[in-house]
């Protein structure tokens, strides 16, 4: 009997799909070509030099509760603290941007982004100089990486030395005003037990808050905890819901010969 008879088979994703909006947002640095990990997945390379420390995002898309996301594979889960889990869901590329076309890495030596979250919304910023021919891979490995803990200890710092200059506290306080002033005039509560997205934009706004997810903060017990796996540990797991898993463990090498890089 055929294995692989039962397994979906994940449909290849070809250039002349992507949004034309996709192609637009791209940075100058990077283009769009079949990835080398997953052959059913476009991905994302490198055309020139890209420096360590090079912060990429937000990656966008649809902020959904976790119920009504179908598929893993595309969207990332931000914790609010007064909403819970709620979804950045990338699944539609129409919805998306070139964020979403860049894959996992397969190992810790593959890796060269780590995903950030900064005010609810996630950056993928560069863990290594990247060179042109190189396609970008991002992997979540919590602040277990020392290098990984110092970047987001540095976006802590930059974000707490913004939230105290002089000129934002300024516009906290007239923010703070203007709220008050919205209230009193429609006397009406910030709903709070249906998430939507334009109660979450306004925490958004908030408080600036940064982090990588730590195991202990991933609440969704089937999806493999990445952030439990270090970089010492040679093969990284795929999310265990990721339906092209597999093919990606098979297949992975940073170049394409096929490519021309255009610089
Ligand atoms: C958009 S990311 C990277 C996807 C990448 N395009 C790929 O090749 O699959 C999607 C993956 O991140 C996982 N994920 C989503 N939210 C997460 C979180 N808060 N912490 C850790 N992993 C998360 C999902 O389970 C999914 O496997």
């Amino acid at each position: 009997m055929n294995q692989n008879a039962t397994e979906p088979v994940a449909a290849a994703e070809s250039l002349a799909e992507v949004p034309e909006h996709v192609l637009r947002g791209l940075p100058e640095e990077v283009r769009l070509f079949p990835s080398a990990v997953d052959k059913t997945r476009i991905g994302v390379w490198a055309t020139k030099p890209i420096l360590k420390g090079k912060k990429f995002g937000p990656f966008v898309g649809d902020k959904k509760k976790r119920s009504q996301v179908k598929n893993n594979v595309y969207m990332w889960e931000v914790y609010y603290p007064n909403l819970g889990w709620m979804c950045i869901d990338a699944t539609d590329p129409e919805k998306g941007n070139w964020l979403r076309y860049v894959n996992w890495a397969c190992s810790g030596e593959e890796q060269n982004l780590f995903p950030l979250e900064i005010n609810r919304a996630i950056y993928y910023k560069t863990l290594k100089p990247i060179a042109p021919g190189e396609e970008l891979l991002v992997w979540y490995n919590g602040e277990d990486n020392p290098e990984i803990a110092a970047a987001i200890e540095e976006e802590r710092a930059s974000a707490r030395s913004k939230r105290s200059s002089p000129k934002s506290r300024k516009g906290k306080k007239k923010s703070q005003e203007s709220k008050n002033k919205a209230n009193k005039a429609e006397d009406t509560p910030l709903k709070t037990s249906e998430p939507d997205s334009a109660s979450a934009n306004m925490r958004d706004s908030a408080e600036a808050t940064v982090s990588a997810w730590r195991p202990g903060v991933l609440l969704q017990p089937p999806r493999t905890s990445p952030g439990s796996v270090g970089m010492s540990r040679r093969r990284l797991q795929p999310s265990s819901r990721d339906p092209s898993s597999k093919s990606r463990h098979l297949a992975c090498s940073l170049t394409a010969p096929e490519v021309t890089w255009s610089q």
